[in-house]
């Protein structure tokens, strides 16, 4: 098991997904901190996972040698310039803001460290997750091995070659397990209204996504063939298939996963000074 401590700056959702699919995986608790701004998150995580809190991002920091930025983007900038001069030499820095580029984390961190733009996504507390990482040239193969150990043991980790596919991760993977939960809230509340009782619909609906994904994941055929068996010809499939085609299914999500691309740009234009 890796001997590296990490630091969690900002132990909210995404932080805490981590840190517990990290520990459902073995990674001994006494090499992870957290940090948040009130006492109140931090007894929270202590309850939850028992390992080291603090209010001190400085404290936690200087026993680092992971780093893990797990700030809202709009609060980067204000934690990291602070931080820049507590941060161990060789340590690694990982940042899963969404919107917050290289150029400005090196500008605040400083042009000599070792940084990692990672997007994570929260079902990685069931080590379920899927990460995209890019690295700058800083980071050494060390470091990248360090970095999958974390992220393949939280799910699937890929590297991407270039920063600007870092939104593409954001897209489909980051943002991604949102959009099934909302398809899952609409068929729920569908299965209610076609008379089944909440409970029935609620149940039918989860079990439906859990068999779905795993027949995708698991079986040597693609998801269009494996649809197409269920498709019957001149069946019930075929019409509720077609009417998704027909209702503009495909442009409409294509519309949203540009739109979770364009609020990354968007948003680290606004926040690169
Ligand atoms: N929630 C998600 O599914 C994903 C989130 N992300 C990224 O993760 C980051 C955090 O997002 P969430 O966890 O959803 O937000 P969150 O609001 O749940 O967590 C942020 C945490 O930061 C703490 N914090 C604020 N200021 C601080 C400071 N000065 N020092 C230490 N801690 C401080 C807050 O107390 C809070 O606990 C964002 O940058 C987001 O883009 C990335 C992938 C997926
Ligand atoms: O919505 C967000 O901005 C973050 C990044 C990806 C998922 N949640």
């Amino acid at each position: 098991m890796n001997e590296s401590t990490i630091a969690f700056i900002g132990a909210g959702n995404m932080a805490s997904s981590i840190i517990g699919g990290l520990i459902n995986n073995g990674w001994p608790t006494y090499q992870l901190i957290a940090t948040a701004r009130t006492e109140e998150t931090l007894s929270d995580i202590r309850e939850k996972f028992n390992i080291e809190t603090t209010v001190d991002n400085h404290q936690a920091v200087g026993k680092a040698d992971v780093i893990m930025l797990c700030v809202k983007p709009q609060v980067m900038k204000e934690v990291l310039t602070d931080l820049s001069s507590s941060i161990k030499p060789n340590a690694l820095i990982i940042s899963v803001a969404a919107g917050i580029t290289m150029e400005s984390l090196q500008k605040w961190g400083g042009e000599h460290l070792s940084i990692v733009r990672s997007m994570p996504n929260t079902p990685s507390l069931l080590q379920c997750g899927a990460s995209g990482l890019y690295a700058n040239n800083n980071v050494s193969n060390d470091h990248k091995k360090l970095t999958d150990d974390i992220f393949n043991a939280i799910g699937i980790a890929k590297w991407v070659d270039q920063e600007s596919l870092i939104d593409a991760v954001i897209a489909v993977s980051g943002s991604g397990p949102a959009y099934y939960f909302l398809l899952m809230e609409i068929m729920e509340q569908v299965g209610s209204r076609l008379g089944l009782d909440n409970e029935t619909s609620r149940q039918l609906t989860l079990q439906t996504a859990l068999g779905a994904a795993r027949m995708a994941t698991e079986s040597s055929v693609d998801a269009a063939e494996l649809r197409r068996r269920i498709t019957s010809p001149k069946g019930t499939t075929e019409q509720a298939i077609k009417t998704f085609q027909e209702q503009g299914l495909p442009e409409l999500v294509e519309k949203a996963m540009n739109a979770a691309v364009d609020r990354s740009i968007e948003l680290a234009e606004a926040l690169k000074d």
